[in-house]
């Protein structure tokens, strides 16, 4: 069942992420008073004009190294685990002493990516949210250091803050970080880079974004790319900008939703204009005139660099505080698709082939007959990644040695490629049977490995196990009960539990597809070398 954020016109759901190092002082690891309370005074402001707000808050490790007067993170993981433990108790109560100034109430929703993997358990979390926020109170959320250990982490909490402002349906996610924005390059080395105000379309992005983090938390720029992704995916507007100016926010803010009114009323312009001629959205849409539509800059670039940000605010004539603004796509995946791409941890892969890709795009569900192969081991209604490869003729299957499973997986390299890096990018592995001589491979491939490289367009929640998929690969939905004994249904995954990235309308138009592209028609499957 769809879940619902009931908001009154004009109110606004925003989330704010703080990293470790807006909390605590990096060497010290004194908590930095400063910035919490102006992130206090901007929530309470944003409150008191009648918004929702949503924290994420870092920082339980370091609070714990203060508290146990230790010097650095140790590396062994129960004792960081007992650090967050210790710690995350001082950080909520630092939080609620400053709210408390205020008298704003807050409430602590410690979260695992298992806890959400259960539907049931996603939809009591969503459930909270919605009391808590419509009780006027602000959840303060970091990830359960207690239960979490790498395999059930979240990643980091850039990737908890963009699942959270999913599960919200937020407007705003806000991750606050120590640059003042994404440049074109990096601009330590280079005096010449270009700050980057608005990014359109995150598959095209090409920064040079630097990927460090800072000593105690686990992000970096590249978990905020990756975060910006799966949140703009969900229809957020997601936000980069700096920690240590918190009030900037509703400056931001205000300069954003101007920006938005600016699109609808020339949106709306536009229709009037083809309107009063006798033109319908459709012809043009045909005519390819619904370009007009973007954004006042746009049509040259996805890209619109840094003087904008120095615009003045339309409703406060001030400069514009640097920030990058990631746009929403223009179809969100909510609810149970949202679910199965980002609450499910996907268990292996089912590469399909080009036509059950335009099957599928069609609104079918996955048919056996298009799956070329499978790879991991799951369980019925597990979750798995749907992988579109171009199958090769029987003749032409070759044995290669290039892609046994003894070589170390191809890491994304460009920016973009790590911006999918927790959970889109999948580094394919050729799913070849061999026994543990690599020399002495069983089973050829039986698709194209490089020319075009296989991507990933979405998850699928499946009706069948790999072990039995691997029996009905390739037969028609009549041969199951032939090959298995039994047949559960005909579709492997049916159409309502598989979700696309980007959107559900992407369908396969090249013949030579992914060949040249990590974006094909909005979808956002990666290209994989
Ligand atoms: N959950 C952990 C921190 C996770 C983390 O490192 O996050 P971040 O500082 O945002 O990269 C904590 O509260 O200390």
């Amino acid at each position: 069942m769809a879940v619902h954020m009931r908001k009154q016109p004009g109110q606004l759901t925003v989330v704010i992420k703080l990293g470790t190092s807006s909390i605590v002082d990096e060497k010290t690891h004194q908590p930095l008073l400063s910035i919490l309370s102006l992130i206090v005074e901007t929530a309470c402001n944003l409150r008191a004009a009648g918004h929702r707000v949503v924290i994420v808050s870092s920082g339980a490790i370091g609070v714990g190294l203060r508290r146990m007067n230790l010097p650095r993170r140790p590396k062994h993981l129960p004792k960081v685990q007992a650090l967050a433990a210790i710690g995350q108790c001082r950080l909520i109560s630092l939080w609620d002493q400053l709210f408390g100034n205020l008298e704003q109430p807050i409430a602590q929703v410690l979260l695992t990516r298992n806890d959400i993997a259960d539907r049931t358990q996603y939809q009591n979390a969503q459930n909270t949210f919605i009391e808590l926020l419509s009780m006027g109170v602000i959840p303060i959320v970091n990830e359960n250091d207690t239960l979490a250990v790498t395999e059930i982490k979240f990643g980091d909490n850039d990737t908890l803050s963009a699942i959270t402002a999913g599960m919200v349906q937020a407007d705003y996610l806000f991750l606050m970080t120590d640059v003042d924005c994404l440049y074109d390059k990096n601009p330590r080395t280079n005096p010449d880079a270009k700050s980057i105000s608005v990014v359109e379309d995150i598959a095209e992005l090409a920064a040079d974004v630097s990927s460090a983090g800072s000593a105690l938390g686990t992000g970096g720029m590249s978990t905020k790319i990756v975060a910006a992704r799966l949140a703009t995916s969900a229809g957020v507007t997601t936000i980069i900008t700096k920690s240590s100016k918190p009030g900037n926010i509703s400056a931001i803010i205000a300069h954003a939703e101007g920006q938005r009114e600016t699109k609808l009323s020339s949106r709306n312009s536009v229709t009037n204009f083809l309107e009063d001629n006798g033109v319908s959205l459709s012809q043009a849409a045909v005519l390819n005139l619904h370009n007009t539509n973007h954004e006042l800059s746009a049509s040259t670039g996805s890209l619109q660099e840094t003087q904008l940000a120095r615009t003045p605010s339309p409703q406060t004539d001030q400069p514009v505080p640097l920030h990058t603004r990631f746009l929403p796509i223009s179809n969100p995946i909510r609810d149970r698709y949202f679910w199965i791409l980002h609450g499910l941890a996907p268990h292996g892969t089912i590469y399909i082939d080009h036509g059950a890709w335009t099957a599928l795009s069609d609104k079918a569900g996955l048919l056996p007959v298009g799956i070329v192969d499978v790879d991991g081991h799951f369980a019925q209604q597990e979750a798995v990644r749907i992988v579109v490869v171009k199958r090769l003729p029987r003749s032409s299957q070759r044995v290669s040695i290039s892609a046994t499973n003894d070589q170390p997986l191809p890491q994304p390299t460009t920016p973009s490629a790590a911006a999918h890096a927790v959970h889109a990018p999948i580094p394919i592995r050729h799913p070849i049977q061999h026994s543990a001589s690599t020399s002495q491979i069983l089973q050829p491939p039986q698709y194209e490995l490089h020319n075009p490289a296989p991507f990933e367009i979405g998850r699928a929640v499946v009706n069948y196990s790999a072990t039995e998929i691997r029996r009905i690969k390739g037969l028609h939905s009549t041969q199951i009960h032939e090959a298995l004994g039994y047949a559960d249904s005909e579709y492997v995954a049916l159409r309502e539990n598989i979700a696309f990235f980007g959107s559900e309308r992407s369908r396969p138009t090249t013949p030579n597809f992914g060949k040249s592209s990590t974006s094909v028609n909005g979808t956002e499957g990666i290209e994989l070398h």
